[in-house]
């Protein structure tokens, strides 16, 4: 079948098609892309304001996402998960788990998870066809949400998926739903709650916890697992749901030189992990052997998990 993927189609699209497209008023310009205007759902994407059918599910999801993620939290889930004991299975095994997966933070999306991993990688793939490093992150970097499944904790969906930030140091007022921070005991804590906080000056971002969920853990399985995927990929997979950086530029003291050239991949990414999300199904079967000749490339046939 072909990958009826009508909006990100026009993701990266070429020049000639663009003015034609802009007056047809469903895409708009985001940075060098032209994206499109609205979801599945009608509403601007991540829009957490809008009144909807998602809408207050996803701010009760933040209220309790906001309250509990300490750094004591934080350290805690790090070190326990970093152990990798619950599992040995491959990549592919993993996306298939997913298919029981549903995002209960995501305004855009109410797709299996599965659907939204190929969406990605197939958009990048369109526009990027080079980079097969860049197709297999997106087909990777959601893999994390299996924490939600009981055979690896049954974990609350606060602490899986949604937006991450840093714990240690203020929450910063960009966040999606920052009010919520105030149920939060590290916000009144002088030790965490300054600009700093326990972190110094162009630290390095690997040198931050951020909040617990699926980017951090995805991103141990793949250096745990040795992965030969570039550090790019690592980089992305590890803060995709980092939007206060990404998206509005915020913690820039706390990165060094390293992330800074990452963060331009990052920048890319990100594009198509969001724009990609729509109701138009991908081939599952069609483009399994692709996926399946990058997993060899870059992954160990049994991962620990
Ligand atoms: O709701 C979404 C979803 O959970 C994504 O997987 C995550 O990466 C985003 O940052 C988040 O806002
Ligand atoms: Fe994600
Ligand atoms: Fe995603």
């Amino acid at each position: 079948m072909t990958i009826l993927i009508e909006q990100p189609h026009q993701i990266g699209i070429e020049a000639e098609e663009k003015n034609a497209l802009i007056d047809e008023k469903e895409l708009a310009w985001d940075g060098d892309f032209l994206v499109p205007q609205t979801n599945s759902f009608g509403h601007t994407f991540r829009d957490y304001e809008v009144e909807g059918e998602r809408q207050p599910g996803v701010e009760n999801f933040y209220r309790i996402n906001h309250l509990n993620q300490t750094f004591d939290f934080v350290k805690k889930m790090r070190q326990e998960y970093s152990k990798l004991n619950r599992m040995e299975m491959s990549i592919w095994e993993c996306c298939e788990l997913l298919n029981d997966v549903v995002d209960e933070s995501d305004p855009d999306l109410d797709e299996p998870q599965i659907e939204h991993l190929l969406q990605t990688a197939e958009a990048i793939r369109r526009d990027y066809p080079n980079e097969d490093w860049l197709h297999l992150t997106g087909l990777i970097h959601d893999l994390g949400k299996v924490l939600l499944l009981p055979s690896f904790g049954g974990l609350p969906q606060w602490a899986v998926v949604g937006d991450t930030y840093p714990v240690g140091c203020a929450f910063n007022d960009s966040i999606v739903h920052h009010k919520y921070f105030k149920e939060n005991p590290d916000y009144y804590n002088p030790a965490y709650n300054t600009k700093y906080g326990v972190y110094s000056k162009r630290c390095g971002l690997e040198n931050v916890l951020m909040s617990w969920g699926h980017d951090d853990y995805m991103y141990l399985v793949a250096k745990e697992n040795h992965s030969t995927l570039p550090s790019a990929a690592l980089f992305i997979i590890r803060y995709h749901s980092f939007y206060a950086l990404h998206s509005s530029g915020e913690y820039r003291h706390l990165m060094n030189e390293e992330d800074f050239e990452n963060l331009k991949w990052l920048h890319v990414f990100n594009k198509y992990d969001l724009y990609s999300k729509s109701k138009v199904r991908v081939d599952v079967e069609k483009v399994k052997p692709y996926y399946l000749s990058l997993i060899k490339k870059y992954f160990p046939a049994k991962l620990k998990w």
